[in-house]
């Protein structure tokens, strides 16, 4: 880690972390993606810019046991449209480390996975302020920091803040506020209206090749 800070606008400083070890810098977005949408995909871009990131990895959930008050669509379906969304950017790549390893999904073991995958790199997990706030109800998170650096991002209408969490193990980012969630594009996609523009042109097409979220 760099000892310089950079600002990210008016939001918090973040501590510069462009220079340090020299290992590769993997980024890990992990999401239910159920759809994924463009708040993932600019929340990952700006990151990996401002973290000098050498990839992000997406890595969509097998069994999100925190969503289980709903019905999470097909991993394969969530698979293929983080494929599709992140195709065309050669930083992007998406793994099914956490579907094909089965049962809930923890981010422990997404890490862990990810740290022998990757011996290589420092890990970087990218996470909204929705889910910052939830970290302490994750398994085993007090062992997640030494695993990776946490970057919170900004979400509208949910406060980031590093409450609670290890000093030095977490940094918050300001990223443009696209006031775009899943739900929303579920909702709206049961409601027979549009979500062009909210999620890539291919996973408007997906969604409706598929009949994903018609019945909610
Ligand atoms: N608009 C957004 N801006 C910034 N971060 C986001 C945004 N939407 C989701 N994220 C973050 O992306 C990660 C994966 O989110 P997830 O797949 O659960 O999407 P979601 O829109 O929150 O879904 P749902 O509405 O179904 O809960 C989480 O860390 C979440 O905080
Ligand atoms: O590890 C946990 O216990 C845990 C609990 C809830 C969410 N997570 C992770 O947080 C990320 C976003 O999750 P979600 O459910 O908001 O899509 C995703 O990578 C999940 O695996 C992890």
């Amino acid at each position: 880690m760099g000892e310089q800070q950079a600002s990210t606008g008016p939001g918090p400083v973040v501590p510069d972390t462009g220079s340090g070890s020299g290992k590769r810098r993997l980024g890990v977005m992990g999401g239910t993606f159920d759809p994924i949408h463009h708040g993932h995909l600019v929340a990952a871009s700006e990151v990996a810019a401002l973290f000098h990131l050498d990839e992000v990895v997406f890595v969509p959930t097998g069994t999100p046991w925190q969503k289980s008050q709903r019905a999470v669509s097909p991993a394969e379906d969530r698979y293929l449209m983080t494929v599709i969304a992140t195709a065309s950017n050669p930083q992007f790549s998406v793994s099914r480390i956490d579907i094909d390893r089965g049962g809930a999904t923890y981010t422990i073991d997404t890490l862990r996975d990810l740290r022998t995958l990757n011996d290589d790199a420092d890990l970087f997990f990218i996470t909204g302020a929705d889910a910052l706030s939830q970290i302490l109800s994750w398994r085993d998170h007090e062992e997640l920091f030494a695993l990776a650096h946490f970057i919170g991002v900004t979400r509208p209408g949910h406060d980031l803040t590093d409450d609670g969490l290890p000093k030095g193990g977490v940094s918050l980012v300001e990223v443009p506020a696209l006031a775009i969630s899943s739900t929303d594009c579920r909702d709206r996609v049961g409601k027979g209206d549009p979500v062009w523009y909210l999620v890539p042109d291919g996973v408007v097409r997906y969604i409706d090749k598929r009949q994903l979220y018609r019945g909610e």
